[in-house]
C-alpha cells in the first residue's frame, strides 16, 4: 500500500492559557492524511488550529498527543528526515529584500548543503521555471509582489522537497498574480509529484486549486472530501437575503424558522442565508413571511451550493465573514 505523503492521527495539542484557566485545547483530536502528489487545502475560522497543524508537520512545535507523519516519518523521532523532505514557504518573506533573487536562492541551497556550483545551477533551474530569469539579478526589493510570491515558493523548492507546505500563498496579491501563482502551483503537483499542504483564506482559492479539503474548526477535521463532493452533498439551493438593518431582536431568524423547506439558517449582521429545497417556491414565500413583518430587504440571490455553503453548514459561520474579520 502507498504511504501517505502527510498522515495525521488524533493530534491534540494544548496551550497555557493564563493563571488559573484550563489549558486551550488547540487540537482536539485532529485527523487526516494526504495521498502523494495532491493538494491539500485547510480552511478554518480564525484559532481553528490551522497554523498549529503545520507547526507540529513541520516539526516547529510538538503535539501533546497523536501521531503526525510526512512521507513516511514520525515527527517526533525523525525531525532530521522530515525537515529534509518538506519546504515551508511561510506567509512573511523569508527573502532578502536587499539581495537578488539569484543571491537569495543560492544562499538557501547552501544552507540545505549544496555545493556553490550545485546552487547556483538550482537557482538558476528554478527561476526558468518560476519565469524570473529576466529579474534574477535585481535585488529582490524591486520585485512586484507576484514576483516576490513565487520567489519565496521557489525557495521553498531549493531542496527538492517531496511536500510544500504553502501558508496563503496569495493574500495582497492582485488578480492575476494570484491566477499565474495558482497555475504554478497546480503545476509543481500535477507534473512534478509534489504533495502540497495549503492553508487560504480565499475559497476561490481552494475551490481552483485544492485536490481535497479539510475544514477545521475548534481543533478538529469537521469534514473532508474534494470541492466537488462537499458541494455536491449540499442538496436544494441557497437563498441570500440583504436586510436593510441589522436582525438584532433575532425576529428574521424566527420568521424564517417557521417556513417549510427553509433550513440552516443563519444571520449575520443584515445578511441571511439559509437552504432551502426549492429555490423558485421558497423566495416568495422568505420575501412574504418578511414582508408580513415590514421588514425591509435589499436584494435577494437564489443559487446552487457554493463552497462558502459547506463551510457554513460545518462551521456555523459564512466564510465571507471570517474573511472580513481577518483583513
Ligand atoms: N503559542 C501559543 N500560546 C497560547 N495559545 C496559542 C498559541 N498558539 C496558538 N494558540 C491558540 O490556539 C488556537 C489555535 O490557533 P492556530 O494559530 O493554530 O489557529 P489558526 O486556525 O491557524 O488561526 P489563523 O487563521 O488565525 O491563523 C487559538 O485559540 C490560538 O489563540
Amino acid at each position: 500500500m502507498a504511504t501517505d505523503a502527510l498522515e495525521a492521527v488524533d493530534l491534540v495539542k494544548t496551550y497555557p492559557a493564563g493563571r488559573k484557566k484550563p489549558r486551550l485545547r488547540a487540537l482536539d483530536g485532529l485527523t487526516f492524511s494526504v495521498p502523494e502528489g495532491v493538494v491539500l487545502g485547510l480552511l478554518g475560522p480564525n484559532g481553528a488550529g490551522k497554523s498549529t497543524t503545520v507547526k507540529i508537520l513541520t516539526t516547529l512545535s510538538r503535539a501533546d498527543s497523536g501521531t503526525a507523519r510526512v512521507v513516511g516519518y514520525d515527527v517526533n523521532r525523525s525531525q532530521e528526515q522530515v525537515r529534509r523532505s518538506i519546504g515551508y514557504v511561510p506567509q512573511k518573506s523569508s527573502s532578502d529584500p536587499l539581495a537578488t533573487g539569484v543571491e537569495n536562492l543560492v544562499l538557501s541551497g547552501r544552507i540545505y548543503g549544496l555545493s556553490r556550483s550545485l546552487a547556483v545551477r538550482r537557482a538558476s533551474e528554478l527561476l526558468e521555471r518560476f519565469e524570473l530569469t529576466a529579474v534574477g539579478d535585481r535585488p529582490v526589493k524591486t520585485y512586484s509582489g507576484g514576483m516576490q510570491r513565487k520567489l519565496d515558493v521557489a525557495l521553498g523548492l531549493v531542496h527538492r522537497p517531496r511536500v510544500l507546505f504553502l501558508d496563503e500563498p496569495t493574500t495582497g496579491l492582485d488578480p492575476e498574480a494570484r491566477a499565474e501563482l495558482w497555475n504554478e502551483v497546480g503545476r509543481l503537483s500535477g507534473d512534478e509529484g509534489l504533495t502540497v499542504l495549503l492553508t487560504t483564506h480565499y475559497l476561490e482559492e481552494a475551490d481552483w486549486l485544492a485536490d481535497q479539503l479539510a475544514i477545521v474548526d475548534h481543533g478538529k477535521v469537521v469534514a473532508e472530501g474534494t470541492p466537488e463532493a462537499l458541494k455536491a452533498e449540499l442538496r436544494g439551493d441557497s437563498v441570500h437575503v440583504e436586510l436593510v438593518s441589522p436582525d438584532t431582536d433575532g425576529l428574521v431568524h424566527r420568521l424564517l424558522s417557521d417556513l417549510p423547506g427553509v433550513g440552516e439558517i443563519v444571520v449575520e449582521g443584515n445578511v441571511l442565508r439559509a437552504r432551502v429545497d426549492h429555490g423558485a417556491t421558497a423566495v416568495p414565500a422568505v420575501l412574504g413571511a418578511l414582508e408580513d413583518k415590514a421588514v425591509p430587504v435589499t436584494a435577494v440571490t437564489v443559487s446552487r451550493p457554493s463552497l462558502d455553503d459547506v463551510y457554513l453548514r460545518y462551521t456555523g459561520r459564512s466564510f465571507r465573514s471570517v474573511e472580513g474579520e481577518a483583513a
